[in-house]
């Protein structure tokens, strides 16, 4: 070993053993908070992202503030997990892009509980089995996930807050390599994702049989059952499934995000940088819609998101999820909802929660 190389891991040993105290301490002034939270809510979306956001603008360098974030997102996992042990039930099986979200946001020193169903997720949390749900809300070319609205609508949970997960794609198999794929198991939304790239890349497209799967873990599952097949899914499904990458990125749409949303019980205080969702509905007269939305116009608060869906109450019914800027004890936003309450047929504040 060079003289040069010894020095700097010598230094490197010495702020290890700096940081390991740093960070200890760190953990026994979270401990202390704990005891010190009578409402026994440890997890603080609000106090979180404030952290986040002060650290990535602190950051000196070289480190990217992405990967700062995630060095931070893991540090507040472990300390939170010494105040209190969490779990957090997300749409599995285990190797789902949920699963990635929710390990986004959560940091890796949580427990996770796979659910089935999206409903699953909602029981899960409002039976108290698990502390938070993460569920898929919208994809950048899918659009709305309808289910997740209706139990929105239907249930008593609220939003603590949201995750944008870029999703990539990997086609993955028990060889690396293309031409021994004779078989691709894929959920159709991936499928539907990676159309193109299918086309172009693989030349015996017409003699591969695609076999539709419940999910992307599913489809890495069956492939790693399975010596000519591939599968479309995460990267971290193939390092569960023991698959080899065959290609990266697949996605047509490199841009390709997925918007989840952290379900749970607790009102979340406000960031300074929050949004406000809401479910409303209105009388079927011209106009309503413009009308009822009226007051967020002039108490200048912007909206972010308009979209409708069936009420279920009656033929060609609607209801309208709104999301809006701020928190709703900002005092404009504050105002605005008082009047909208008083203008619609119905209001339901799903929550305020931090901007990612
Ligand atoms: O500040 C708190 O309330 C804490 O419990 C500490 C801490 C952290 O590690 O910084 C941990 C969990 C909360 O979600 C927020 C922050």
């Amino acid at each position: 070993m060079s003289e040069e190389l010894k020095q700097l891991r010598n230094q490197i040993d010495t702020i290890d053993e700096e940081l390991l105290l740093l960070i200890s301490k760190r953990a026994g002034l979270a401990q202390q908070i704990g005891k010190i939270k009578k409402s026994g809510i440890i997890y603080r979306p609000e106090r979180e992202a404030q952290i986040l956001t002060r650290m990535q603008e602190q950051n000196p360098g070289p480190i990217s503030s992405k990967h700062i974030k995630q060095l931070f997102i893991e540090i507040m996992s472990v300390c939170r997990a010494l105040e209190r042990p969490m779990s957090v039930a997300y749409l599995g099986p285990s190797g789902t892009f949920s699963e990635d979200a929710a390990l986004k946001r959560f940091g890796n020193a949580i427990s996770t509980l796979a659910c089935d169903s999206i409903d699953e997720v909602f029981r899960a949390v409002e039976s108290d089995s698990a502390n938070y749900g993460v569920v898929p809300v919208e994809n950048s070319t899918e659009g709305a996930v309808g289910r997740t609205m209706d139990l929105l609508l239907q249930t008593s949970l609220i939003i603590c807050g949201e995750i944008q997960l870029a999703i990539h794609q990997f086609l993955m198999a028990q060889q690396s390599g293309l031409s021994h794929i004779k078989k691709i198991y894929t959920h159709p939304q991936s499928f539907a994702q990676c159309h193109q790239w299918l086309k172009v890349n693989l030349p015996q497209i017409s003699d591969i049989a695609f076999v539709t799967t419940a999910s992307n873990a599913e489809a890495a599952r069956q492939a790693a059952a399975d010596a000519h097949a591939a599968a479309i899914a995460s990267k971290r499904a193939a390092e569960l499934f023991g698959l080899s990458i065959c290609a990266e990125n697949i996605e047509d749409d490199p841009k390709n995000t997925t918007r989840f949303l952290v379900i749970g019980k607790q009102l979340v205080d406000a960031s300074g940088k929050d949004k406000t969702s809401l479910i409303l509905s209105t009388s079927n007269h011209s106009g309503a819609i413009y009308k009822l939305l009226e007051p967020l116009a002039r108490y200048g608060v912007s909206m972010s998101r308009l979209e409708s869906r069936p009420s279920r109450a009656g033929l060609w019914q609607y209801v309208f999820f709104v999301d809006i800027e701020g928190h709703q004890q900002d005092q404009k936003v504050a105002a605005a909802l008082v009047e909208l309450r008083d203008k619609a047929a119905f209001l339901k504040i799903l929550g305020s929660y931090p901007v990612t």
